[in-house]
């Protein structure tokens, strides 16, 4: 890989709760060269979320940073004083959420939101800006763009709105996009279309992507690796086309066996999808040893006493299990 855009080295993420600290994320590393894309993927609950706004600079109390580095062209992002930190997210660094809704003003038209973003961050006048905006609708596909810079986000659709998150995050052409389930709450349609337009605009501006999902089959059909986290840990990360031929984490395999698939067999008119048993554990009560023990078929002895070390697997990878493969 060429020397990466972003690198997250040995990230920790720390909870305060009742007068402890808790490690909600440990030891967590990746990394994304220019232009890349990266999955971050595991159920609901596993540190996903918190680790992508540690990259924003945004972690708030209880949670703070543990330790580690997180680096932007060989830049620390921590030590940015917060006037830099601001202008590095939106120009640099954009993120996309879930929910859009929570992420827009609804008291601003999206064409007045969309150019904030050409005035605060590429320096234009609001007139160059209005004119960039209604550009920035057609590029993300919104018809009659030049009506809908004066709609309010109540106005719009779900998929209009994650489109106009799109247009907002790409204004400026950032060098990396953050993606944290942008179409979880579309439906299934819509959501494949916002997935193509994400990918193309990306591709066109040379945009690095990190998609954080708990959908493998989505993330692995968008990305070049994968990053299996589970229990605020990175379990398994390997590329795409690997993590599906040879996935090494029981873990990995469970999520692989829970999606559905063409041709699978059907009961009762649905098809019978295989859950991993058990829940994800708080972050107050990780198990000793191997975190997955409690929901591992394959667990023995050594799982409930040692702490799987990461192991190295071919270009890059790595897995965190006493019985991989
Ligand atoms: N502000 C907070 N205060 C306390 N705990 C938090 C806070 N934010 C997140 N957590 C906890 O940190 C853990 C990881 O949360 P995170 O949102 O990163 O998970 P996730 O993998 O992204 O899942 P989801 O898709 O549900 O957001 C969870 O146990 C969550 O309850």
């Amino acid at each position: 890989m060429s020397a990466p855009l972003l690198e997250v080295e040995n990230l920790s993420i720390a909870l305060s709760q009742g007068g402890k600290s808790y490690k909600a994320v440990e030891d967590v590393s990746f990394a994304i060269a220019s232009g890349e894309t990266l999955g971050l993927v595991g159920e609901s609950g596993c540190g996903k979320s918190i680790t992508a706004l540690a990259v924003m600079g945004l972690l708030r109390q209880p949670l703070s940073l543990g330790g580690g580095r997180i680096t932007l062209d060989g830049g620390d992002i921590h030590n940015l004083p917060p006037a830099k930190l601001r202008q590095l997210r939106g120009k640099r660094i954009a993120m996309i959420f879930q929910e859009p809704m929570t992420a827009l003003n609804p008291l601003s038209t999206v064409g007045r939101q969309i150019a904030e973003m050409f005035v605060l961050h590429a320096g234009a006048g609001w007139s160059e800006a209005t004119d960039r905006t209604v550009d920035a609708l057609r590029q993300v596909h919104v018809p009659s763009p030049e009506r809908r810079v004066k709609d309010f986000p109540h106005q719009l659709s779900g998929g209009m709105r994650q489109r106009v998150m799109i247009a907002i995050a790409l204004a400026c052409s950032p060098d990396l996009l953050i993606a944290d389930e942008p179409t979880t709450a579309l439906d299934v349609t819509v959501q494949a279309e916002i997935v193509d337009l994400m990918q193309e605009l990306c591709a066109a501006k040379g945009t690095a992507i990190l998609m954080i999902s708990h959908d493998l089959g989505l993330v692995a059909n968008m990305c070049r690796r994968v990053a299996v986290m589970y229990a605020g840990r990175i379990v398994e990360q390997q590329a795409a086309d690997e993590i599906f031929e040879r996935p090494q984490h029981p873990y990995t395999r469970g999520l692989i066996a829970s999606l559905p698939r063409l041709g699978a067999r059907i009961v009762h008119g649905r098809q019978r999808l295989q859950e991993i048993s058990g829940v994800v554990p708080a972050i107050t009560a990780f198990p000793a040893g191997c975190r997955f023990r409690p929901r591992c078929q394959r667990a023995t002895d050594i799982c409930q006493s040692n702490d799987p070390p990461p192991t190295p697997l071919p270009e890059d990878g790595l897995v965190r299990c006493h019985h991989h493969g």
